[in-house]
């Protein structure tokens, strides 16, 4: 950046190219090589070495716009330079021309249009302008894959997820309970949806509470899966608040907060803060803490319904919806729409008219035929009273076509007319439009379980009556030393040396039981375990899994007490060890899901030893003969439990239980099971099902992930732009780059690249195999930055290249015109739905032809001039009329297209916003789980996006001149 001194002159305006904020400067002094520019719309003042300023001459052309010192709006009709200061001609509104002197510019004009740079002979590299252009493409395509915001976070692309992330998320304010069963990924489905909300830009400010044991796990999991680093708000972090008052609120100290659920639970000023803190969006994992029954609410349960009440969109993440009861299930889904769930009697009796409905769906999915009866229950329920909706294969006549037809056309797809009845049927019945419930059944890949029980002898020292499976600490509290008789002890130790060296993972009900087997393991057998119980600190039971997990020098066997059986990852280990068994087949569920869960690779092995003859036995019997528990996961059990908890508790008490009493209630247990089974197949759980997975949607999300991963754009964009910045790359290990800050950069620091510098790869499956790699892809932080450092910055914004081409004389011009669609709207509209930025290439040729589609631009290399710099002015200034006149064709041209842009952009939004609000008004008639809000919400949104997009316009970003020798 460098100008004689000559080429100043007092009163001339000129722009700070790195600080822009300055607004126009005026050349007040020129003298010893020295120039002084006051800056008045800061009042700024700044001295620069003439030949070594960050200075460009800011100067307008003819039809441009400025507004002068008293604020009125005037058109540059020409221009006179007279000893390099400028006078212009301008007309005002009235039609009126006048001269103005540049002195009297308005300073707040802000002039980085490329026409200004390009005048000035600001010069950018022609790699800059290329990577400007690759910016571009590449910032449109971040608006609008359809997987966006799913694409850069490490994970499998595993189509149930996807499909609930993107339905959720696209949803205004979406509250739903995720609830998958056990290590179905819910976690991983909220931190998508958080994901593609924040890039969306329509959350900010974020909640996650976990229950205190997870957080490391979800901390950690934020971070490497989704790049997104929440502050951690445990006690440790909170303590010294209360001596410093002046403090403030630590909840609007950060946007993104992951806070321990006891910690607010238990400090109700805390609560109070997180509370008025405000919030865009809750996270509330384990929601099945939060009891809840039609007489009183526990005080979980009241912190988060008053947390959820003022939040606009609320995700409850449980594996149980059952436990405790189908009223724990119906408080969760009034802590997400309390009008719509306000009677629990009323959500009871509703649940029982889904058998129908989940029947119609089940023949409409068969390709038969449907017959005449079933024809009329589809019309009651779907049919023509409806009015007809926006789907015209929902109208009567089409309804009955369709349901005719047979699916020839696919072997197993559902045809497209037969979906959306299926659709219409899901979505007008039950609580499918508040809760996703994925199960094993209906999505494949699962590892198949082997269960491995070990029946023993009691030791002879053993009292059978004081075996109590349920309160094993009995045992431990009554003789310290119980392991020396227990054969399970014995056989626990044989059982780790065969199976030595794989890893085991040991449940137990209770700490003491843990401690003591470690204890004992340790002395008898040399044998060191890990161990993890609810009286370690959180960070020390981090530590035991990480040991445990630890492939190479880590421990055997981990020791947990039933709090490591929720929530945790521990499917790298493929023996589970049940020391004893917990009375609730959920706990037993959360159990297995440990290792049962996505990414284990193998047949999970399940080791269970009992006592014979003793009450070990009657539950593993009613377990496995009884539920079958063992060998999958059983929607039904918890319905058994619940009917059978009085008579199995007393049987286990029994000292002497009759063995017909056992052999009567596993019996039971198993027709109860069957029983259930079938209802739930046909019923409500066979509705949800089908509504959490509509495997189509989710496939095509997976399939346009794989596209993405496969397209080198991103990658191409971010070495070219590393090049040109100066910093350093070099192939790491196994196909990865390490990427690291050089030494002539051309700025201090390349954002989100630390100083250390980083190993990163491009590759998803090398991604999910080496964590420690940064994942990069479009989404990633860095790739965001260094997008928006080159379209935020006036970087390649013009550019002039010499060439030679047959197909243009000597001293010919084209210029390359870039244009941005841009609809100025608030984040939370997200109009880039319908308006992409999508950049728009036009090459004007000196006859006014616009001529990019018979010329490829990209193929127009050339001489890049920046550093010529004599050359580049001379060129420029003999063809600076002509330039000018293009520019102002490419401006014309950018005129009429936006106006049909705007036209395209407002009818799609038009087709798909009152095609959605005519759905939800008509669903709305028949099912209330649609919220009257949610239809105001999208009317409002509708409105504020026709004035929005009425205001979108084609912005030139970029120029460059082709000049042909
Ligand atoms: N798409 C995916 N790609 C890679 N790993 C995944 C994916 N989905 C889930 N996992 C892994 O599978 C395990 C289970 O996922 P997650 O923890 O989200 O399940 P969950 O349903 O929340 O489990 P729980 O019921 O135990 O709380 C985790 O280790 C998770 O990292």
């Amino acid at each position: 950046m460098s100008e004689p001194a000559s080429a100043f002159a007092v009163g001339q305006r000129w722009l700070s190219e790195t600080q822009p904020e300055l607004g126009l400067g005026m050349v007040e002094n020129v003298e010893h090589r020295r120039v002084t520019v006051l800056f008045p719309a800061t009042g700024e003042r700044r001295t620069y070495a003439a030949d070594n300023t960050p200075l460009w001459r800011a100067q307008l052309a003819a039809g441009e716009l400025l507004r002068d010192l008293e604020g009125r709006d005037l058109t540059v009709v020409d221009l006179l330079e007279h000893n390099g200061f400028v006078t212009y001609l301008v007309r005002d509104t009235a039609g009126n021309e006048e001269p103005l002197p540049e002195t009297r510019i308005d300073p707040t004009l802000r002039l980085s249009r490329p026409q200004q740079r390009l005048r000035a002979g600001r010069l950018d590299t022609d790699t800059w302008f290329r990577l400007r252009v690759q910016a571009l493409e590449q910032t449109a395509r971040l608006a609008t894959a359809p997987a966006r915001g799913l694409i850069g976070a490490r994970i499998s692309p595993i189509p149930h997820q996807l499909h609930i992330a993107a339905e959720v998320a696209d949803r205004h304010q979406p509250r739903v309970l995720l609830a998958d069963e056990v290590g179905l990924g819910k976690t991983i489905e909220a931190g998508l949806i958080l994901h593609r909300l924040l890039l969306a830009g329509r959350v900010r400010r974020v909640l996650v509470l976990v229950p205190e044991p997870l957080l490391h796990q979800w901390l950690v999991e934020l971070l490497r899966r989704f790049n997104r680093r929440f502050a951690l708000f445990d006690r440790e972090r909170l303590r010294g608040r209360g001596q410093a008052a002046d403090a403030g609120n630590p909840f609007e100290s950060e946007q993104q907060i992951l806070c321990s659920l006891e910690l607010l639970r238990d400090d109700p000023g805390l609560a109070e803060s997180a509370m008025q803190a405000g919030w865009d969006l809750l996270i509330c994992d384990e929601a099945h803490h939060l009891e809840w029954t039609p007489a009183s609410a526990s005080p979980a349960y009241d912190l988060v319904a008053g947390l959820a009440a003022q939040t606009p969109a609320v995700l409850l993440l449980t594996a149980t919806p059952e436990q405790l009861g189908r009223a724990g299930h119906f408080g969760r889904l009034r802590l997400l729409d309390p009008e719509r769930f306000g009677d629990y009697q009323d959500f009871l009796n509703e649940e029982a008219r889904y058998a129908p409905v989940a029947e119609l769906v089940t023949r409409l999915l068969d390709p038969s035929p449907l017959n005449a009866d079933e024809q009329q229950r589809l019309e009651e329920l779907v049919g023509p009273q409806d009015g007809g909706g926006p789907d015209p294969d929902l109208e009567a006549g089409a309804l009955a076509t369709e349901a005719q037809s047979s699916s020839e056309e696919a072997d197993n797809a559902v045809p497209p007319g037969r979906q959306a009845l299926i659709d219409r049927l899901l979505d007008l019945q039950g609580t499918g439009r508040v809760l996703f419930r994925n199960t094993r059944a209906a999505i494949s890949g699962f590892p198949e379980r082997q269960l491995y029980p070990a029946a023993l002898e009691p030791s002879a020292t053993e009292s059978i009556a004081d075996i109590d499976p349920l309160d094993p600490q009995r045992s431990a509290l009554d003789d310290p030393d119980w392991a020396e008789s227990d054969p399970r002890v014995d056989w626990l130790i044989e059982q780790l040396r065969a199976l030595s060296p794989a890893k085991a993972l040991l449940i137990a009900a209770a700490a003491e039981t843990v401690l003591d087997l470690r204890r004992f393991l340790l002395e008898r057998a040399g044998i060191h375990a890990a161990v993890f119980h609810e009286g370690m600190p959180i960070v020390e039971r981090d530590r035991a899994a990480a040991f445990f997990a630890d492939p190479e020098e880590g421990a055997q066997l981990l020791l947990c007490s039933e709090i490591g059986s929720e929530g945790r990852n521990f499917q790298f280990a493929h023996h589970l060890i049940l020391f004893d068994l917990p009375e609730d087949p959920e706990l037993l569920e959360q159990r297995i899901g440990r290792l049962d869960r996505i990414g284990q690779t193998e047949t999970v092995a399940i080791h269970v030893p009992y006592r014979t003859g003793t009450a070990d036995e009657v539950l593993f019997r009613w377990y496995h003969e009884g539920l079958d528990a063992f060998s999958a996961h059983q929607p039904a059990a918890p319905a058994v439990y619940w009917e059978q908890q009085e008579r199995l508790g007393e049987l286990l008490l029994d000292p002497a239980p009759e063995a017909d009493e056992i052999a009567a209630l596993v019996a039971e247990a198993a027709s109860r099971r069957a029983e259930l089974d079938a209802q739930l197949t046909q019923g409500r759980d066979r509705l949800l099902e089908l509504s959490s997975h509509r495997p189509a949607v989710g496939r095509a999300l997976a399939e346009a992930i794989d596209a993405e991963d496969r397209d080198p754009a991103i990658e191409t964009f971010l070495t070219g732009l590393w090049d040109a910045f100066g910093v350093e790359r070099e192939p790491g290990p196994s196909g990865s780059i390490v990427v690291r800050p050089g030494a002539h950069m051309m700025q201090e620091r390349f954002p989100e690249l630390p100083d250390e510098g980083l190993t990163a790869t491009f590759s998803r499956t090398h991604a999910l195999a080496h964590e420690e790699r940064q994942f990069l892809t479009r989404e990633h932080p860095l790739s965001r930055a260094a997008l928006e450092l080159v379209t935020g910055s006036h970087l390649g914004t013009s550019a002039l290249v010499l060439t030679q081409d047959p197909r243009f004389p000597s001293s010919a011009v084209l210029l390359e015109a870039v244009y941005v669609a841009e609809c100025p709207a608030p984040p939370v509209l997200n109009a880039q739905r319908f308006l992409p930025p999508t950049a728009r290439r036009m090459l004007i040729d000196e006859h006014g032809q616009e001529r990019s589609t018979e010329i490829d631009a990209d193929a127009l290399g050339g001489k890049c001039l920046r550093s010529r710099r004599p050359l580049a002015k001379a060129l420029l200034e003999a063809k600076r009329k002509i330039l000018d006149a293009m520019v102002t064709l490419a401006e014309q041209q950018a005129a009429r297209e936006t106006a049909e842009l705007r036209d395209q952009a407002v009818a799609l939004m038009r087709r798909e916003l009152d095609g959605e609000l005519v759905r939800l008004e008509t669903l709305a008639q028949r099912n209330p789980a649609v919220r009257s809000e949610e239809i105001e919400a999208l009317k409002a949104e509708r409105d504020a996006l026709t004035e929005a997009l009425a205001n979108s316009r084609l912005r030139l970003d970029a120029l460059r001149v082709i000049a042909f020798a």
